[in-house]
């Protein structure tokens, strides 16, 4: 491991975000480095997606302190984070209808990446190499199913040249073979340096990813270590596996 990637890439501390009297996130302390696969599980309404949304910076926390790359990024706007590195990919993509599959690409690396415009086009072109879209370039981004919706969100994700990567649900609705070929994409970007957050409810596709778990129950990180161990976690077992431990 050299000396860059062990330094955290993030870290969160004394993270709470609450709607009204609703508490989402409750008081989380977490941190990763570059060279980690974090990935998340835990029951619905556990928080997940909110922290993905906070750390991007779609929703403000209540309190708490995010650092990013050794900056306090707490208070920057999205799209600031996003030029930093920071990206995330929809549980639900979000393509822009009326726009070819590159056009979408090249927009998120522009404006997301803050890329001059042929540095766009060439992140844009690999970015839909990498995630075996290029054939589909000229394609309007609203006739595609749902796997080339998946992949069309990781690419612009990645065309924005992510340091950190989120990934939600990117599995969901897929069958196995099809989220096994995402998992292909996905390992190859860990390879590039690309540290990965991945929140996923499919764990056997997420347990090819992720060296590192944590389970979030009621806004709360309830578990946090090798993906084994936790699994077997009793709180985890209850509050996620839905069963008592044996
Ligand atoms: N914008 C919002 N306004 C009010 N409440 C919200 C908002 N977003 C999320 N919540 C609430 O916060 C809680 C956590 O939601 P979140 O989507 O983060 O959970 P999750 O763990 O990602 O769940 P799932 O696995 O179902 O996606 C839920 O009770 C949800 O209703």
């Amino acid at each position: 491991m050299n000396e860059a990637s062990n330094q955290p890439i993030v870290t969160v501390s004394g993270l709470e975000k609450r709607f009204r009297a609703l508490v989402v996130l409750d008081q989380i302390d977490f941190s990763m480095r570059a060279d980690e696969a974090v990935g998340i599980v835990g029951p619905n309404g556990a928080g997940k997606t909110t922290f993905l949304s906070v750390l991007v910076g779609a929703h403000a926390p209540t309190s708490g302190t995010i650092t990013f790359a050794g900056e306090d990024v707490t208070h920057l706007p999205a799209a600031e984070r996003s030029r930093r590195g920071i990206i995330r990919t929809h549980q639900i993509p979000r393509p822009f209808g009326g726009m070819t599959v590159f056009e979408n690409v090249f927009v998120a690396a522009a404006n997301g990446g803050n890329f001059a415009r042929e540095e766009a086009y060439e992140r844009a072109s690999e970015s839909l190499r990498l995630c075996g879209m290029f054939h589909l370039a000229n394609r309007r981004a609203e006739t595609l199913g749902l796997l080339d919706r998946k992949r069309l969100e990781l690419a612009r994700a990645l065309g924005t040249n992510p340091k950190l990567l989120l990934l939600d649900e990117i599995g969901g609705g897929l069958t196995d073979g099809e989220a096994n070929e995402l998992v292909g994409t996905i390992r190859e970007l860990r390879h590039r340096g690309i540290a990965i957050v991945w929140i996923e409810h499919i764990v056997h596709i997420l347990l090819q990813i992720a060296d590192r778990l944590i389970c979030m129950d009621a806004g709360r990180i309830i578990a946090d270590g090798d993906p084994e161990t936790v699994m077997k976690t009793p709180a985890v077992v209850e509050a996620y596996l839905g069963g008592s431990v044996e």
